[in-house]
């Protein structure tokens, strides 16, 4: 695991080197795949690295949580509470829409939700900005294939070192760096509202998708949802946007 880090480490400080800039910032939430991604920028750039907390309506222990990633690998940190202005704003178009009497009640949870992802893509931008730094996303192997993220939201980043990277190899990359035991054997959730899971809304498991990546055999049914969830989310992966061309 060592190598794997110290290329990562190499990697980052060459792609701020060719962009010209000085460091990197990521969201810390409080679970795995940030964890991991906070130690590799801090590692690459010690006095140039941020970590951001941003909640939004998010539980105490996954703050706690967030504050023990950070004291784990040193990293200067801010917070930015996201909750009043994800509050205004969601209110606002909601009541606009309710007006037009078109408010999808089915679509409400996700439509909030992704909100909450791309509330939190503008606020790393703006630190960025101010920092000379770039923004790192924490996606991996099994959220890449899947698409199991929001577009233009954790999805809108400058650079993935982890894309490369099952879950699991994430997980192990985790306790090789330091990031508490808790964390690194924590249930994965994108916390985007109250009792989340990864797993329960994907429809399979990582351990599924980790090996299906890998080429190993798995059920027919979950090949089936995982093929399913990379067509559909084919989109999010391709050159953005799709240009018209006449
Ligand atoms: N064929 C197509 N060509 C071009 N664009 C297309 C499209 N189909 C949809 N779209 C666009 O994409 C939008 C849907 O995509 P998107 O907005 O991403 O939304 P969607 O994929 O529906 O939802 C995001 C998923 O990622 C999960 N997530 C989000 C954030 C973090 C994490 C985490 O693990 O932490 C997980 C979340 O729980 C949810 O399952 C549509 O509203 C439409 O604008
Ligand atoms: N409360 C938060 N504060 C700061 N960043 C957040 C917060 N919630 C989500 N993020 C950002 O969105 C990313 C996507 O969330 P995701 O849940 O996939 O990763 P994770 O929480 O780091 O790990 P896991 O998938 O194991 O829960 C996070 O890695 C983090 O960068
Ligand atoms: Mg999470």
């Amino acid at each position: 695991m060592e190598k794997q880090v110290n290329e990562i480490v190499d990697w980052l400080r060459q792609q701020a080197k060719d962009a010209g800039l000085k460091g990197m910032v990521v969201g810390v939430s409080g679970g795995l795949d940030s964890a991991v991604v906070a130690h590799l920028i801090k590692r690459a750039f010690p006095e140039n690295s941020l970590g951001v907390k941003m909640p939004i309506q998010t539980s105490s222990s996954n703050l706690d949580d967030a504050d023990q990633v950070i004291e784990s690998c040193g990293i200067d940190s801010i917070t930015v509470d996201l909750t009043e202005t994800h509050e205004v704003m969601y209110t606002q178009i909601r009541d606009r829409i309710k007006e037009k009497k078109e408010f999808s009640e089915e679509n409400d949870q996700l439509a909030g939700a992704n909100l909450r992802a791309r509330l939190r893509m503008s606020t790393l931008y703006t630190i960025a900005a101010n920092y000379n730094y770039l923004v790192v996303g924490t996606d991996n192997a099994a959220e890449w294939y899947t698409g199991y993220f929001t577009k233009y939201g954790d999805g809108g980043v400058d650079l993935l070192p982890l894309v490369e990277f099952t879950k699991g190899e994430v997980r192990e990359m985790a306790a090789f760096l330091g990031v508490p035991d808790h964390i690194v054997n924590k249930v994965p959730s994108a916390d985007l509202w109250e009792d989340q899971t990864d797993e329960a809304e994907m429809g399979t498991t990582y351990a599924t998708i980790d090996a299906y990546l890998k080429g190993e055999k798995v059920s027919e049914k979950d090949k089936e949802i995982i093929e399913s969830l990379h067509r559909k989310s084919a989109h999010k992966r391709d050159d953005l946007p799709q240009f018209h061309r006449g």
